[in-house]
């Protein structure tokens, strides 16, 4: 684990969401009192957490306001493209860094400009985590190199595209095999699904851009896994990349890993050495 950077200070860190990847962050991050101090949490109804989170109702509070009060050195968003659009520009202009796990939000180009114009006048850092999927590092530079092709597919099991747009094009109860519910660019996808293809984003950002990087999302009753694939070739070489994630049993459409990957993110914003 790497070393923190401020020996004595840890991060003062705020939270946006308390559903699957906010409720395993803040047991991960109480775990780690040296290195971080949890100031708030930002829920819609304060009344209902604090009765389902009594010991943690002192931090509960509901809007961006109350949050930034708190003098957050950083929060960790995992609330969903909506709270982007309620929270972000705010907590940026104010000059608090904010890592983002709702990636997809940023297919809207207005509201990427708008968050970048913040983060300027703020004078702070929008940082995008990793999340469920990995190889940016490689893909980043790849593409510094020239890229010719990006591929992401998406393979979930069908009960993770009930309740999406997947529903309404395709009987899902009814699938036998894996089954393509989308084809198209990471900007479409991400936008058509808000909670499914934030990775696809990701993977568009870091490399090809959202128009031109290629998505295909399959409802796989034969997968038990959130199962990631990314194909890139160019000038550096080829990548080829699987990653079989667990569900998080809060949320089958979220990946375990992934609040562990908010995590390191805030492990590696304080840190005296970092990869
Ligand atoms: N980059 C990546 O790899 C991944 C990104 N994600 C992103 O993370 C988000 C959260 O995932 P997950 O925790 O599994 O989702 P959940 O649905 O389990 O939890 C989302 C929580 O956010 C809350 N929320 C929604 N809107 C607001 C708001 N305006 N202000 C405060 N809280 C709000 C919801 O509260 P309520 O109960 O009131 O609805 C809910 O508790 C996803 O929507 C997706 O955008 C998810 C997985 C992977
Ligand atoms: O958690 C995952 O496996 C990926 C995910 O939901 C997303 O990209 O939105």
């Amino acid at each position: 684990m790497l070393a923190p950077r401020r020996a004595l200070a840890p991060q003062r860190v705020a939270l946006m969401g308390l559903g699957a990847i906010g409720q395993r962050l803040v047991t991960l991050l109480l775990a780690r009192p040296e290195a971080f101090e949890l100031v708030a949490v930002l829920v819609r109804d304060t009344a209902r957490a604090a009765s389902e989170w009594p010991s943690l109702a002192h931090l509960l509070v509901a809007d961006t306001h109350a949050l930034l009060n708190t003098r957050p050195d950083v929060v960790a968003e995992c609330a969903g493209h909506q709270a982007v659009d309620a929270h972000a520009e705010t907590v940026l202009g104010s000059g608090t860094d904010l890592v983002l796990v709702s990636v997809g939000a940023l297919a809207d180009g207005a509201r990427l400009a708008r968050l970048e114009a913040a983060a300027r006048t703020g004078d702070a850092q929008l940082r995008l985590v990793s999340g469920a999927i990995g190889g940016l590092d490689w893909l980043g530079a790849a593409h510094s190199a020239g890229l010719d092709e990006v591929t992401y597919r998406g393979h979930k099991p069908t009960r993770a595209w009930l309740g999406t747009a997947a529903a309404d094009t395709h009987d899902l109860a009814q699938l036998r095999s894996a089954t393509c519910v989308f084809r198209g660019s990471a900007g479409e996808a991400a936008l058509r699904f808000p909670r499914n293809a934030n990775v696809a984003a990701t993977v568009a950002l870091a490399t090809l851009g959202l128009e031109h990087t290629r998505v295909e999302l399959w409802a796989d009753p034969e997968v038990a896994d959130n199962v990631h694939e990314v194909e890139a070739s160019g000038a550096a070489g080829r990548l080829t990349l699987r990653l079989a994630n667990r569900p998080d049993p809060l949320n089958p459409r979220t990946s375990h890993i992934t609040a562990h990957s908010v995590l390191h993110a805030l492990v590696r914003r304080g840190a005296a050495v970092s990869l």
